[in-house]
C-alpha cells in the first residue's frame, strides 16, 4: 500500500514555505552572478541527454528541502512498490508495471506470484515476427499484394503514444505508410480510407478494453469498407489485427486470435506504447528500433531506481514542478520541443500527465486542500514563439517551461538547424534575464527616439525576466534517447502523484461524460423533442434534432 501523507503537513513543507519567501524575492540572473558553478550544480548528464535546470528559481537549499520533501513522503518506498509489482493502482486493484515491458535485464517481475517476463517476451517475439514479415512484404493481402499502408484505430493511450513516437522517429521509417484514426467523427476515418487501398491496407484495432465506443465504431466502419470492396469474411485475417487485453471481444469482432497481440491489465492505457499497442511503432520504424526505444526507457528506469534524488532527472523535474505548482501557484507547465518531428510530444503528455494527476481526492478518499496536476500544453519551437510566447515573456502568469532540442538534426539542410538552435538558446536566456528599463532606454536612445517617445514606449518594452526554464539538450533524437526522455516524463508524473498523495494510475474522471453520452444517444435517434435534461441541454439537443439531415 502506498503511504498516506499530506505533504503540506510535513516538516519539509514548512521549511519550504519559509524558504519560499527568500527565493520569491531573488532573480535567477543574480543567482548566476553569485555562483560561477551554478550550471554544474544544477545539471544532470545522462547518456546523450543533458538536463540543465540551473535557470530555475532555486538554490541549493531549495533542492535540499525539496529532496527532503520527497523523502518524507516515502518516495523511495513508493518506487520500490511500483517496480516490484505491488498493487499501487489501488482503486482498480492493479499493479503498475509498464516498466516490465521494457525490462531488458529480464530480471523476474512477479505479479501474483508469477513472473510476467516470459509472457512479455513472448508477445515481443510475436510483434517482431509479424512486423518483419509485413515490412519485408512476405505478408500478403488477400489479392496477393504486399501491404503498403497501416491504419491504427485507437484513441487516448491506444493512439497518442504511437502517433507521437512514429512522428518523432519518422526519419527511421520503413517503407510502410502509417495512418492513425482516433476521433469518432466520421470525417477522420473517411479521410483516411480515401488515401488507402483495401487490397494493401492493414488495420490494427488498438484498444486495451476493446469496448471503447470510438474505436469500435471506427473498427466496424473499417471492416464494412473492407468487405464492401470485394473482400470476404475469411480475408479479414490478412488485413485486421487486434492489440488488446480482451481476447473474447477481439474474437467476437471477427479477428482471429492468432492475429491478436496481447497485453495485461497492469499496463495503464497512457503507459502502453511499450506494449503490443506499440505494434504500429514496430511497423513504422522496424522492430530493432522499437527495441532500442524500449532500451532507452529501461536505462531511464534504472537511473530512476538507482540514482540519489539530487541527481535523479525525473525526481528533479517532478520536484521543480511541485515547487512552482504549490509554492509559486503556477497553473500550467509548457513543453517546447525544438524539433519538428516531436510535434506531438506535448499532446502526448497532456494525456500522460493530466489523466494521471488531474485528481482532487487524496489516497485517503478526502478532498485535497492543495493544488495537484498542472495544465500541460505546448507546441514545437519556433512556431510557439510566434504564437503564445508573448504571454510567457510578459503575461501575468508564471509558466515554467521545458525546452527540448537535439544537437544533431536528421535534416541538416543549410543553416536551418543553427537558426533553430539559436532560438532555443535565446529563448531560455531571454526568459531568465528579461530586459530592464535602463536597457530599454539605451536601445531607444540609440534608435534616435525623443525623450517623450522613450518615456511613453519604455514600459511596454520591459521584460521582468525571472521566468524559470529547464533546457533538455539531446545529442540526437534516436529511438534510444526518445525512449529515455519519455520514461523520464512518465516517472516525473509518478513522483508528483506520490507527493500529492493521489492515485496517478486510475482515470475515473473520463467515465461520467461517457455514461451521459450513452444515455443521450438513444434520445438523438428517437422521434420528438427531449425534456429529460436541464433547459440548456434540452434546447441544444432539440435544435440539433430539428437541424440534422
Ligand atoms: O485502449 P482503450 O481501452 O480503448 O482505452 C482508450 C482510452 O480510453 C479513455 O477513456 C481513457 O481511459 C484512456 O486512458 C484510454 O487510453
Amino acid at each position: 500500500m502506498l503511504p498516506r501523507i499530506n505533504f503540506t503537513e510535513t516538516d519539509a513543507y514548512l521549511s519550504l514555505s519559509e524558504h519560499f519567501a527568500d527565493i520569491a524575492e531573488s532573480h535567477i540572473h543574480d543567482l548566476f552572478s553569485e555562483d560561477p558553478d551554478r550550471f554544474n550544480k544544477f545539471s544532470i548528464h545522462f547518456e546523450e541527454i543533458l538536463l540543465d535546470y540551473s535557470k530555475n528559481r532555486i538554490n541549493e537549499t531549495t533542492r535540499t528541502l525539496l529532496v527532503g520533501l520527497a523523502n518524507e513522503c516515502g518516495l523511495k518506498e513508493a518506487i520500490t512498490a511500483m517496480f516490484s509489482g505491488e498493487k499501487i493502482n489501488e482503486t482498480e486493484g492493479r499493479q503498475v508495471l509498464h516498466t516490465a515491458l521494457r525490462n531488458q535485464s529480464n530480471t523476474p517481475v512477479m505479479v501474483d506470484g508469477q513472473d510476467v517476463m516470459p509472457e512479455v517476451n513472448r508477445v515481443l517475439a510475436q510483434m517482431e515476427q509479424f512486423s518483419n514479415s509485413v515490412i519485408s512484404g512476405e505478408w500478403k493481402g488477400h489479392t496477393g499484394k504486399q501491404i503498403t499502408d497501416v491504419v491504427n484505430i485507437g484513441i487516448g493511450g491506444s493512439d497518442l503514444g504511437p502517433v507521437m513516437v512514429t512522428e518523432a522517429l519518422k526519419s527511421y521509417g520503413t517503407r510502410l505508410k502509417l495512418h492513425f484514426v482516433s476521433n469518432v467523427d466520421g470525417s477522420h476515418i473517411a479521410e483516411t480510407l480515401k488515401k488507402t487501398d483495401p487490397e494493401t491496407t492493414l488495420f490494427l484495432v488498438a484498444s486495451k478494453t476493446f469496448t471503447t465506443q470510438e474505436t469500435m465504431a471506427n473498427a466496424h466502419t473499417a471492416r464494412n469498407w473492407f468487405l464492401g470492396h470485394g473482400a470476404g469474411q475469411k480475408d479479414i485475417a490478412l488485413h485486421f489485427a487486434a492489440l488488446s487485453t480482451n481476447e473474447k471481444a477481439v474474437t467476437e469482432f471477427g479477428i482471429d486470435a492468432a492475429n491478436m497481440f496481447g497485453f495485461w491489465d497492469w499496463v495503464g492505457g497512457r503507459y502502453s506504447l511499450w506494449s503490443a499497442i506499440g505494434l504500429s511503432i514496430c511497423l513504422a520504424i522496424g522492430f530493432d528500433n522499437f527495441k532500442a526505444l524500449l532500451g532507452g526507457a529501461h536505462a531511464a528506469d534504472k537511473h530512476f531506481q538507482e540514482t540519489s534524488f539530487e541527481k535523479n532527472a525525473p525526481v528533479i523535474l517532478a520536484l521543480l514542478g511541485i515547487w512552482y505548482n504549490n509554492f509559486f501557484a503556477a497553473e500550467s507547465h509548457v513543453i517546447l520541443p525544438y524539433d519538428q518531428y516531436m510535434h506531438r510530444f506535448a499532446a502526448y503528455f497532456q494525456q500522460g500527465d493530466m489523466e494521471s494527476n488531474g485528481k482532487s481526492v487524496d489516497r485517503n478518499g478526502d478532498h485535497v486542500t492543495y493544488q495537484t496536476g498542472p495544465v500541460i500544453w505546448g507546441e514545437p519551437g519556433t512556431n510557439g514563439q510566434h504564437a503564445f510566447y508573448q504571454l510567457i515573456h510578459q503575461g501575468t502568469k508564471l509558466i515554467p517551461a521545458d525546452f527540448i532540442a537535439p544537437a544533431q538534426s536528421h535534416n541538416p539542410i543549410g543553416q536551418h538547424h543553427e537558426l533553430l538552435m539559436s532560438n532555443f538558446f535565446a529563448q531560455a536566456e531571454a526568459l531568465m534575464n528579461g530586459k530592464t528599463r535602463s536597457e530599454v532606454v539605451d536601445e531607444l536612445v540609440k534608435a534616435g527616439k525623443s525623450a517623450e517617445e522613450i518615456a511613453s514606449l519604455a514600459p511596454f518594452k520591459v521584460f521582468e525576466g525571472n521566468r524559470p526554464t529547464n533546457s533538455i539538450l539531446v545529442k540526437k533524437i534516436t529511438p534510444r534517447t526518445l525512449g529515455t526522455l519519455i520514461a523520464f516524463y512518465e516517472h516525473k508524473i509518478f513522483v508528483q502523484g506520490i507527493i500529492w498523495n493521489i492515485f496517478s494510475f486510475d482515470q475515473w474522471g473520463v467515465e461520467l461524460g461517457k455514461q451521459l453520452a450513452n444515455k443521450i444517444l438513444p434520445e438523438l435517434k428517437a422521434d420528438g423533442p427531449v425534456h429529460s435534461h436541464d433547459n440548456s441541454t434540452n434546447a441544444l439537443i432539440n435544435l440539433y434534432k430539428s437541424w440534422k439531415a
